[in-house]
């Protein structure tokens, strides 16, 4: 049998969850099969995040992706044509071999990710075999999943400081039982913000946005959420936290303004202790430091690693020289995976496996800007054990990513899930 080889690569611009301007590429090989992938973008975005590059001007305020697409259609197309798909790594060296950047900010991460993606789907599909598989191999075990229900920061106009605040099902059941419990609690969750006299508008990542005045607020609602809907509070339902610090941290005086407070590194801790106590099914945090407070972020995984995962996300950028770095200076207990951050399927599945390697808990990761592409469900999938936070079980672009794993614990044929939970979290 003749081996495929990519005949031609095609990106076009198409738009996003927030109506802006993002890739799609379709990499076509030359037996006919086509691989498709769109590529996301984040609003919260970390400062060593590869390049997304956009086309200035006046076009669409600027944020046209043009320059990425015809980067994909020209020099792009002309350096993979030919090549092996089955040979993921040297399609994304080749690609930043070209770029030559350390950042790909000559043809633009959002370019170099379309490519890498679209041909890792159309090298699945060449060996028929599903995305997850390919990726992943066999004995799989479904994610553990994280629902933003109520999006402050970045995400929302109101006055919550921290960005997301996401629930999670604990029992050890299948996905589709702990994602109808978490539908359950979102509408329930509907109906307490509506009694509380709040608004129910949307965030950018599906989770309700009301105008509260701070996080504690928010964290009650949810708690009470969780109770009305019939679950216990960390033995159903656990609640995790995305504090994106560098959003209320003050480069000039080095505190943290939070919800009319500022704080230094240590009440900061002081203040997220106070949420732990008053929580307890609170067992997840991400960015409670901003991503250039080591010190901070440090002391804190000292203080807190043995009560609750912390999830390094800015910090990071899903790069692996950034986690080995935080490794090395002990920050942190998770990794959160962001194929965008770093640009290339290789080098994401790299930072996976040193994460891992280390003991680090995985945490695949959408953006705050989606489309309905699912790839990263069959990756959260495919890393077999690992978790996935994907927005709230509504708009369709993040209920596109649950959708995909429901088809594909049915195709596992696993009603039993293993559900990944690390064990330095204590629930009781
Ligand atoms: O901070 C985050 O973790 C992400 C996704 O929830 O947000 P954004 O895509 O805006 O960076
Ligand atoms: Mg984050």
């Amino acid at each position: 049998m003749l081996k495929s080889v990519i005949e031609n690569v095609h990106a076009l611009e198409i738009f996003d969850s927030r109506g802006n301007p993002t890739v799609e590429v379709h990499v076509t090989l030359s037996n006919g099969v086509v691989g498709k992938a769109e590529v996301p973008s984040g609003a919260s975005t970390g400062e060593n995040e590869a390049v997304e590059l956009r086309d200035g001007g006046s076009r669409l305020g600027g944020k046209g992706v043009m320059k990425a697409v015809n980067n994909v259609n020209t020099e792009i197309n002309d350096a993979l044509k030919g090549l092996d798909p089955h040979d993921q790594a040297n399609i994304d060296a080749v690609m930043i071999a070209l770029d030559g950047t350390p950042n790909k900010g000559r043809l633009g991460a959002n370019a170099i990710l379309g490519v890498s993606m679209a041909t890792a789907v159309a090298a699945a599909k060449d060996t028929n075999q599903p995305l997850y598989r390919y990726l992943g191999g066999t004995d799989l075990e479904m994610p553990q999943t994280f629902h933003n229900v109520i999006n402050g920061g970045e995400h929302a106009d109101n006055g919550i400081d921290i960005q997301e605040f996401m629930i999670t099902p604990v029992a050890k059941t299948s996905f589709r039982d702990g994602f109808e419990k978490i539908v359950n609690v979102y509408h329930t969750l509907k109906k307490v913000l509506e009694d509380m006299g709040y608004e129910t508008g949307l965030g950018d990542e599906g989770g309700f946005a009301p105008n509260m005045k701070n996080s504690e607020e928010a964290l009650k609602a949810l708690h009470e959420s969780i109770i009305k809907a019939g679950y216990k509070p960390g033995e159903d339902i656990a609640i995790a936290c995305d504090c994106a610090a560098s959003y209320f941290y003050n480069k000039e005086d080095g505190k943290y303004h939070l919800e009319g407070k500022v704080l230094t590194d240590e009440e900061l801790a002081d203040y997220y202790d106070k949420l732990l106590d008053e929580f307890p099914e609170l067992i997840s945090m991400e960015d409670p430091y901003d991503e250039n407070d080591v010190e901070g972020m440090v002391k804190f995984t000292a203080s807190h690693k043995d009560r609750i995962q912390i999830v390094l996300d800015d910090f990071i950028c899903t790069n692996p020289k950034l986690l080995k770095k935080a490794i090395h200076e002990g920050a942190g207990n998770a990794s959160l995976i962001k194929l965008n951050q770093i640009g290339t399927v290789t080098e994401t599945l790299e930072t996976i496996r040193i994460s891992r390697k280390n003991g680090y808990n995985t945490m695949i990761s959408h953006r705050s800007g989606e489309t309905g592409d699912t790839f990263i469900a069959d990756l959260a999938v495919a890393i077999n054990g690992g978790q996935l936070k994907t927005g709230a079980p509504a708009r369709s672009e993040r209920v596109e990513k649950y959708n995909r794993l429901l088809e594909i614990e049915e195709e596992l044929g696993k009603g039993e899930r293993l559900a990944f939970f690390p064990d330095n979290v204590d629930l009781d």
